[in-house]
């Protein structure tokens, strides 16, 4: 099948490639030319594990090509719409100038029978409204809503193999007909027995703001539950194994330290919020305000805690921060905490030194003023704090032995309850971490 894809970015980027391994025929289009110059030369515009490979295994196959021209979508059967929906400047509400743009520089382009799938990140009832634009534009093609729900990381075979696949469809033939286009854009998935979810159009974007609302809610009760061991001297990590034992909580998310960021989890819970308040179902998600709260304070209380252990006094401080990116395995730094942390240790005087193995080059564009270090080694040399915000792999593999012999200071601060506190207590080293003694 001819698909396309517009916008190229952490979702898109692998939804196009995904798709011509599945062997179909991707003509990927985005605004930013540097995205489409890096794919077009077979090179992941972003770091993503695997995604590089992938580039690599389909551009042997020529089924998947790349441009800037909005017109190169002509002739595709099904086109994604994969373009950002980020938090609106002036408020919580999600930003939907990228998706109106994309829907409105499609339609000219639209002919009978066609597909346009909506996989961004939408406030419920966007899909019903675009549903009436593509109408206009091209009263034969139908607007289908079919979110993503890939993790960054994880991305390429959260694609290939999602736990779920949720389709929200109009009534009727229309609908009968987008679902039995996107069944055989999806055939490889569904026949390994991926469940596949047909529903209407505000069901699937509900959907998709539900589950990233109960997995911040998850993040941030356990965080919660860290506040009251960090008052009562308990041990957040023990706690989270003892509950998660339990099958019904189960013990994924409950990784207390932090707390989350990036583009997604943030922003999608504010806009959520924003939105059933437009709706006049404000009060029934009002608890979301608290998830961000408890979230937020995570990031105040590191700030509080590396103070502590400087003895009260941030200005003049050499400290380390292990990590830029808002989770490990990835180079996004959008909304990310350990970034915050940082930047405002920066802000009160410290002398600030970031590593990370992926995230430097967005790190430096988003905070220019902070020094960057790619040379982990360098990076910890001379620390009276060294603060792990991002759980690495090599982080947590450091010999605490071999950096204390680096560092002024052996003191570490584990923002993301990623070290062992015996090997490095042992070591010498005094240990803190969020929501342990
Ligand atoms: N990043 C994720 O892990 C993830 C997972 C699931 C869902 N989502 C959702 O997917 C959407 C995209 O997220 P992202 O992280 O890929 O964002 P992103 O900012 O990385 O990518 C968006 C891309 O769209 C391009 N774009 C903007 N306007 C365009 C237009 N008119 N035509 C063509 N291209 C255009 C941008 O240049 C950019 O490359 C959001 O709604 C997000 O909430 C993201
Ligand atoms: O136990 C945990 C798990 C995660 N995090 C943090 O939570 C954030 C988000 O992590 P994760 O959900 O793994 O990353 P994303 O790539 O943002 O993926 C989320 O957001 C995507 C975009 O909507 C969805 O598609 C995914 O299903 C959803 O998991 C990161 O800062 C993590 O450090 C924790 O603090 N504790």
């Amino acid at each position: 099948m001819k698909i396309s894809v517009i916008g190229l970015g952490y979702l898109g980027a692998v939804h196009a490639a995904s798709m011509a391994k599945l062997g179909h025929d991707v003509v990927g289009v985005d605004v930013d030319p540097a995205r489409v110059d890096a794919l077009a030369a077979g090179k992941a515009p972003f770091f993503e594990p695997g995604l590089d490979d992938l580039l690599t295994e389909v551009a042997a196959t020529g089924r998947l090509t790349v441009s800037t021209d909005p017109a190169a979508v002509d002739g595709a059967q099904v086109h994604f719409v994969c373009v950002g929906t980020p938090q609106r400047a002036d408020s919580n509400a999600a930003d939907l100038t990228y998706v109106d743009a994309a829907i409105e520089g499609l339609a000219p382009h639209l002919h009978p029978g066609e597909v346009v799938v909506g996989k961004s990140t939408v406030p419920v009832g966007t899909a019903a409204r675009l549903a009436g634009v593509v109408g206009d534009a091209e009263p034969g093609a139908v607007l289908a809503w079919n979110p993503e729900f890939l993790r960054e990381g994880f991305a390429v075979q959260d694609t290939l193999s999602p736990d779920r696949i949720v389709y929200g469809v109009p009534d009727g033939e229309p609908g009968e007909q987008a679902a039995a286009v996107l069944d055989a854009v999806y055939a490889v998935p569904l026949a390994e027995g991926v469940p596949r979810i047909v529903t209407d159009y505000p069901t699937a974007e509900l959907v998709k703001v539900a589950a990233n609302s109960f997995l911040a809610t998850k993040i941030s009760f356990i965080n919660a539950m860290a506040e009251l061991c960090e008052v009562a001297g308990g041990d957040v990590t023990r706690l989270a194994d003892a509950i998660g034992h339990d099958a019904r909580i189960g013990r994924r998310f409950l990784n207390a330290g932090l707390g989350f960021g990036g583009g997604c989890l943030p922003k999608d819970i504010r806009a959520f919020k924003a939105r059933a308040d437009e709706l006049g179902a404000g009060e029934a998600v009002s608890f979301l305000g608290e998830v961000d709260a408890i979230n937020t304070r995570r990031r105040t209380r590191m700030v509080e805690l590396a103070t502590e252990v400087l003895g009260g006094w941030v200005e003049g401080a050499e400290v380390t921060v292990l990590g830029a990116a808002f989770k490990p395995d990835s180079d996004d730094v959008r909304d990310s905490p350990a970034l915050d942390v940082a930047a405002r240790l920066a802000e009160l005087g410290a002398v600030v030194t970031v590593h990370d193995p992926q995230a430097i080059d967005n790190a430096r564009a988003k905070q220019p003023s902070l020094h960057y270090e790619r040379d982990l080694e360098a990076a910890l040399a001379g620390a009276d704090a060294v603060l792990v915000l991002t759980e690495w792999k090599q982080y947590k593999d450091l010999d605490p032995e071999r950096v204390g012999a680096l560092v002024a200071q052996r003191t570490v601060l584990d923002g993301r309850n990623a070290l062992s506190r015996t090997d490095w207590t042992d070591a010498g080293w005094e240990y803190r971490a969020l929501g342990r003694r």
